[in-house]
């Protein structure tokens, strides 16, 4: 700056780059050995500068052009290495409004003539002129980065073809629209971004339909030959009462009740698969997006039914009739929906509402049917937590649940209760863990009477509580990770282990003790915090709300202003980014690089072979606040996840240490908990609420009256069909 203040404006930029094809530097590999230029940096290096000197000399000499009165340069080195100088020119003179033939004499884009200057042709031919390309030759460079343009010229085989503002605009919205397609979303989701024509969209969205509805026949009859012979006596009524639903048009609205491991996934599949294999469509899907990745094309259902976040008592699907997602609806034979029971009951009735109002247009019958007729089988284990209500009591969660809802009074409840996962000697574990969320479990005999609902107090094994010391926190991660300075590093050790407890805060508490533990450079990143659009303008909002206290707000489900990371640390995502790549809500990935824009990680649950996955900053929003305006927070969607709140656990872990600084305060919580893990040796809990008083008891919360209308389950052990109408 200070040079164009003293000079004004430069007049010319002109950047030369290193080619390894120059004369000097292949004669001197020719003679002295070495292939490829590039394993001799060094020399292309000193050519470079060589050229580079002669050709700054030419300038000042004004061979070229008039004289300069100054000449800046800096050199870069390319992404392979090459070094280039980017040039900046003051010639001598006013060059401030050249003509067209001021600039000619400069800038020359024709290909020189072959008779009279054979040698600029020549090196033309060589650099600069394109080859053929497209299908005749897939290798060619410009493959590799085609544009818009290129490829319509390609497509179209017109190499002069010129595209309007406008056509150049609609090829690239589609296809933006088309890569956004792969991950399961659409142009339409950004409000600010402009549409392609709606002909068009309706055509991608039906080949991205289309595409998620085909499935190879045989390999689908193969899965479900392997699946059908292993079914249990239990799974077997369920798969014959769907399979015959569907066959015979009955509309039939099922819900599959079974805890943790007694089949209800594997059942799912068998239907699938029967289904598909003769040609029918079931759609797949499940109230998270980690269990909906546990189905063959499986989906959120917030997702694949377009629910809206805010639900009502007569909300509905924001699907039109006559639309390509309402016809896919209308074309399916099934519906399955797994993890039921942690829906509101609004988002059940808000595609029951939906699918009768698509359905009646061909058929006015449908609108008195549940689910416009449509077989539906709804699965999930009630003793799960249950839709989480912000500030609800415990009425409104009640309230909430699906078995409150006018469609529960249609649904065939089928139990499953042989836990298919369990090894023998584990049994009695299982067992327990299902008394708790029963609220059957034993409690202390002196306690027995005068403790009944809401907070029954239970026994627990001495072995599993940790002692309360007065460093609960080393405590806790210690029995968690006993030689930490080898656990950080052990990615099994880290996979299979889990800090679980009620409330975000002591998440935070947690994860911050353990980063700080973990040995090497931490790297803090801030967020940028606003409000949404709509609020940008509002002064008084600025004057109310500063940054600061847009920075100081936490909400559950998105990451903090202040992310502090190291390399090695395990992180949890809090969108789903990518479900085909299983890169979704709750996915656990491990730190490999911390950039300035983008955070390198690793799927840390994959077993297998691990590719990089770079996380960039998004935007995001809490779906619901108590505040006046909509916050905007743009960070990497990402927590530290040695400790996670319950709710967030949904792998099954090897070792589980559970704290409770407060107890558990809502139904299902100490349920879920103790059923991340398989044994009691993989068990911790360290209950700070008992305050050293020496009692064996915890708290444990079931809402008794969710479930109403529920069959009774029994031990895990039943093998006898149960079915309850
Ligand atoms: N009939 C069966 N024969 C053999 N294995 C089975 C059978 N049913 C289930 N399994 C196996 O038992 C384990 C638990 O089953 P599955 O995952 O389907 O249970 P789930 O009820 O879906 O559990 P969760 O709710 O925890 O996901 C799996 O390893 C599954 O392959």
């Amino acid at each position: 700056m200070a040079i164009c203040r003293w000079y004004g404006n430069p007049d010319l930029f002109i950047t030369i780059t290193t080619n390894p094809k120059w004369d000097e530097i292949s004669d001197h590999l020719k003679m002295y050995g070495s292939d490829d230029p590039n394993d001799r940096p060094d020399l292309e290096a000193r050519v470079f500068k060589m050229k580079l000197d002669e050709l700054i000399s030419d300038f000042n000499k004004g061979i070229f052009f008039p004289r300069p009165k100054a000449v800046v340069y800096t050199i870069e080195f390319q992404k392979r290495g090459l070094p280039h100088a980017h040039i900046l020119l003051w010639l001598d003179g006013d060059f401030r409004n050249p003509t067209a033939s001021d600039i000619d004499k400069i800038i020359s884009a024709e290909l020189p003539d072959k008779e009279k200057d054979p040698e600029a042709y020549g090196l033309v031919e060589q650099h600069m002129m394109h080859g053929p390309c497209g299908e005749d030759r897939k290798a060619s460079p410009c493959m590799e980065d085609e544009d818009v343009l290129m490829q319509q010229r390609r497509l179209l085989r017109f190499p002069d073809l010129q595209l309007s503002p406008n056509e150049l605009q609609q090829y690239t919205l589609i296809e933006i629209e088309c890569l956004l397609q792969n991950f399961e979303k659409s142009l339409t989701e950004f409000t600010v971004m402009p549409l392609p024509n709606k002909a068009v969209m309706d055509q991608i969205k039906h080949k991205a339909m289309a595409r998620h509805d085909q499935f190879d026949i045989a390999e689908e009859a193969i899965i479900h030959e392997k699946l059908f012979d292993k079914l249990n006596h239990q799974q077997r009524a369920v798969y014959d009462a769907v399979i015959k639903s569907v066959f015979q048009k009955e509309g039939r609205l099922f819900f599959l009740y079974g805890a943790g491991g007694t089949g209800k996934t594997f059942l799912y599949r068998a239907i699938i698969a029967a289904l598909r294999s003769s040609s029918k469509k079931v759609i797949p899907v499940a109230s998270s997006a980690i269990a909906a990745l546990l189905l063959p094309g499986g989906r959120t259902a917030h997702s694949r039914f377009n629910i809206p976040l805010k639900l009502f008592e007569d909300t509905y699907c924001e699907v039109k009739a006559g639309t390509i997602l309402a016809n896919f609806l209308n074309e399916s034979d099934l519906i399955i929906w797994d993890e039921a029971p942690m829906a509101h009951r609004h988002t059940f009735e808000a595609v029951d509402r939906t699918l009768r109002d698509i359905l009646a247009v061909t058929d006015k019958t449908t609108l008195t049917k549940p689910f416009g007729g449509k077989t539906v089988l709804l699965g999930g284990d009630f003793r799960q937590i249950l839709p989480v209500i912000p500030q609800g009591t415990r009425q409104d969660t009640v309230n909430a649940a699906l078995n409150r809802s006018h469609l529960w009074n249609n649904c065939e409840i089928f139990l499953l209760t042989q836990n298919m996962r369990v090894k023998p000697e584990e049994k009695a574990f299982a067992d327990w863990i299902l008394e708790v969320g029963d609220g059957r479990a034993a409690k202390e005999p002196q306690i027995l009477d005068d403790c009944a609902q809401p907070e029954d107090q239970i026994l627990i094994d001495k072995t599993i509580l940790l002692p309360i010391t007065s460093t609960p926190l080393e405590t806790l991660c210690s029995s968690a990770f006993p030689d930490f300075a080898n656990d950080h590093k052990d990615l099994y050790k880290i996979r299979e282990t889990a800090i679980l407890t009620p409330r975000n805060v002591t998440v935070d508490e947690i994860n911050n003790y353990l980063v700080s533990k973990v040995p090497g450079e931490e790297k803090e990143y801030l967020s940028a915090d606003s409000f949404a659009e709509e609020e940008q303008h509002s002064g008084d909002l600025d004057m109310t709300y500063p940054v600061e206290y847009l920075n100081s707000l936490e909400f559950p489900g998105l990451p903090a202003h202040k992310l502090r990371l190291k390399v090695g640390v395990p992180v949890m995502l809090l969108r789903n980014l990518n479900q085909k790549e299983g890169l979704c809500n709750g996915t656990r990935l491990i730190v490999t690089h911390l950039g300035e824009k983008v955070i390198k990680t690793e799927m840390l649950t994959s077993t297998t072979k691990r590719d990089p996955i770079l996380l960039p900053r998004i935007i995001l929003s809490p779906p619901e606040s108590n505040h006046p305006f909509t916050l905007k927070r743009r960070q990497f969607p990402i927590r530290v996840c040695y400790a996670m709140t319950i709710i967030k656990a949904k792998d099954r872990l090897c070792h589980v240490s559970l704290y409770l600084p407060k107890p558990v305060f809502s139904h299902g919580q100490l349920y879920v908990a103790l059923s991340r893990v398989t044994t009691p040796k993989g068990l911790k809990i360290l209950d700070l609420s008992r305050d050293g008083d020496g009692s064996r008891t915890i708290s444990n919360i079931v809402y008794r009256e969710a479930y109403n209308g529920l069959p009774q389950s029994t031990g895990s052990d039943d093998d006898e069909t149960s079915k309850d109408q």
